[in-house]
């Protein structure tokens, strides 16, 4: 028997509906399904732990080998809610940027927005664990996720990276794709993207299935976080690409 394909996807609310077909018995037979943050599952693709992932794009140009193998991604075409620079005062008094650690695509998107789009200059610092409670004065941060949408109650400056962009360069964004660090055979292709429309066309029992009081989900599934993998969506990821790959961000 062949072995089952290796599957990393993110553990964030926003890939419900792409995981509901595996989380329902999909692909059972075919696929070993593991569940963490953004950065762990773009390092497991990077260490060859898994053969596919639903992985930030920013790690694109890391990879010896990579195929987008779906028409399904984690993107946004303006706010995107869950991906925000988080304050408690206005962009040009900020200081201090915190990352989020558990980010690669949005660190580097929040880093093209501050030289070329909003042109400040704060002192930008990694994180490691948490570090939400350090907001707070002059020093904001970077917060992806399921904690985004919670910190939102909490910060009363918030800057959506999905809408910066969009105020930007008037395209979409594409966050994660799922990529393959090997070729993967048509047909396994094929079911994955069945697999992964599944759970687009049950929204509404994703959110019942999946109780949380800090967002409305229903509006997040379908008013911000988008799913299908368009023209405008490749143009954009294509541009952030090059802008994160070409060293323009060192050179301006
Ligand atoms: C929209 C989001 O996109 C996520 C952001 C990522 C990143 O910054 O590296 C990676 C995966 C996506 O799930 C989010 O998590 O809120």
């Amino acid at each position: 028997m062949q072995r089952k394909i290796r599957v990393g996807a993110v553990s964030y609310l926003n890939t419900k509906p792409l995981v509901y077909g595996f989380e329902h018995g999909m692909m059972a037979d075919s696929v070993d399904l593991n569940i963490d943050f953004p950065s762990k599952i773009a390092s497991m693709l990077l260490e060859d732990k898994i053969d596919v992932g639903l992985v930030p794009v920013a790690i694109i140009p890391e990879m010896k080998e990579h195929y987008i193998i779906s028409n399904y991604c984690i993107s946004c075409d303006g706010a995107v809610a869950s991906v925000c620079l988080f304050s408690e005062v206005p962009l040009d008094k900020i200081e201090k940027i915190l990352l989020d650690y558990q980010s690669r695509t949005s660190v580097e998107l929040l880093k093209i927005l501050i030289k070329e789009s909003w042109k400040i200059d704060p002192v930008i610092e990694e994180t490691t664990g948490e570090y939400r409670s350090q907001i707070s004065g002059t020093t904001a941060a970077l917060v992806i996720g399921d904690r985004a949408l919670e910190q939102r109650k909490v910060s009363p400056y918030i800057y959506d990276l999905g809408l910066e962009w969009k105020k930007f360069t008037g395209l979409p964004f594409v966050f994660a794709a799922w990529v393959s660090n090997k070729k993967l055979d048509t047909d396994f292709i094929d079911s994955f993207n069945e697999a992964n429309s599944a759970g687009l066309h049950k929204i509404e029992t994703i959110v019942e299935e999946n109780p949380f009081s800090e967002f409305n989900l229903i509006d997040y599934y379908t008013k911000y976080i988008s799913f299908e993998l368009n023209d405008a969506k490749e143009k954009a990821l294509g541009l952030f690409l090059n802008k994160i790959s070409s060293g323009t961000l060192l050179v301006n």
